[in-house]
């Protein structure tokens, strides 16, 4: 089409978006280490390199009691928990690589579902 606006989506728009991309990657099956927070008593170091630490079932409870303003706010979170998977493990390890999995899934699908 010659004119093509972007469709403005809703709050109650974005924050489905963010169902369907939290309920994908809590499915995947590299989510293990990231469906609960990281234990920090069994991890050790961790609460010392982690300054904001984050995992999947944080961010669902911040959904499900709208602490999420928009998608922006939640791809934040969501790449906060790569961010430090990266920062914490080896990119040559078990949790690493998972970490590494799960970032390009994510990107892809959440691009995908923007378009
Ligand atoms: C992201 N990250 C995770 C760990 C870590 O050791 N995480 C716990 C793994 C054990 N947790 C499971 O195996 C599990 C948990 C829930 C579930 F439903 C099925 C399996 C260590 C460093 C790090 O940076």
């Amino acid at each position: 089409p010659i004119y093509c606006a972007k469709k403005t989506k809703t709050h109650k728009d974005e924050l489905g978006i963010c169902r369907v991309l939290l309920a994908e990657l809590e499915a995947h099956q590299d989510a293990w280490p990231f469906l609960t927070p990281v234990n920090h008593r069994a991890v050790p170091g961790y609460r010392k390199v982690i300054k904001k630490p984050m995992d999947f079932s944080t961010i669902k409870e911040k959904l499900t009691s709208n602490q999420y303003l928009n998608l922006e706010t939640f791809i934040i979170d969501v790449n906060l928990v790569f961010d430090n998977c990266e920062r914490f493990n080896e990119d040559d390890s078990e949790i690493g690589r998972a970490g590494h999995r799960m970032r390009r899934f994510f990107d892809k699908r959440w691009t995908e579902l923007l378009q």
